[in-house]
């Protein structure tokens, strides 16, 4: 019997980086979520669609089955938490690092030695809290949806726990890294259930997406 799979994928980035990876799979993407309005993609295979969401919501659409698989960067599978959800091949795609930054004005060394409460906006409360913990601090955090550079140029925040690639997005607003976190790349997801059932399907493209991966 012939399986339909869904493929989860976020616009932007995640998209692009996956497209090659797709394409050692022999998929093509046939629309372009950039110029289309269209939620469900189809592509060259009658038997594959790829639905369009946005970044945070891929490990969800993937834990219900919803999709069979998708690509999420760690980021968004730490605040998810991963429940439902096999991780079988970090894709090295999307790669950033997570890291705390401050104004470059703000003294954070002495701040901290100081035992000062810090303010520290972020998307990522999870995250944060456990890094902060794990150092001991006591910190209050503000959940943030975007623009977390923002926050302490307006003084919401004293620091925040963005990610950061070229940095430029930080010393375009004078701000400077003070800690690394960990280092972020982007995981293919795929739904428990969908790996025992769909599983003659699914494992040639996991073998082709592993071996277009590896640098
Ligand atoms: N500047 C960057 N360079 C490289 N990878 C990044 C960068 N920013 C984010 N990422 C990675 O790419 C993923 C998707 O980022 P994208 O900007 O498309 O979504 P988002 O805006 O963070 O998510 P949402 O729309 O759910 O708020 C992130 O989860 C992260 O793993
Ligand atoms: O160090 P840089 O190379 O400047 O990258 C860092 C920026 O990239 C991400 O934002 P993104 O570009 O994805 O915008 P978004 O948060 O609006 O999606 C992240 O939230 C930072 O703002």
């Amino acid at each position: 019997m012939s399986q339909k799979l869904t493929l989860a994928l976020s616009k932007g980035r995640i998209f692009e980086e996956t497209l090659p990876l797709l394409k050692a799979a022999g998929i093509e993407v046939t629309e372009d979520p950039e110029t289309s309005r269209k939620l469900i993609l189809s592509t060259n295979d009658p038997l594959v669609n790829v639905i369009i969401v946005r970044a945070s919501d891929v490990p969800t659409y993937v834990q219900y089955g919803a999709a069979d698989f998708g690509v999420a960067g760690k980021d968004v599978l730490l605040e998810h938490g991963g429940e439902g959800l096999y991780q079988p091949i970090d894709l090295e795609i999307a790669k950033c690092r997570m890291s705390v930054a401050v104004s470059a004005g703000f003294d954070y060394a002495s701040a901290i030695r100081q035992g000062a409460r810090l303010r520290v906006a972020t998307k990522y409360l999870l995250t944060a809290r456990e890094h902060f913990a794990a150092k001991g601090m006591h910190v209050d955090l503000i959940k943030l949806y975007g623009s977390m550079e923002l926050a302490p140029l307006v003084g919401l925040a004293d620091a925040i726990v963005d990610l950061v690639s070229t940095g430029g997005t930080l010393r375009a607003n004078n701000l400077v890294e003070v800690e690394h976190i960990m280092d972020i790349s982007s995981r293919l997801v795929v739904n428990q259930a969908a790996l025992k059932l769909k599983r003659e399907r699914l494992q040639p493209i996991l073998d082709a997406f592993e071996r277009a991966s590896i640098k």
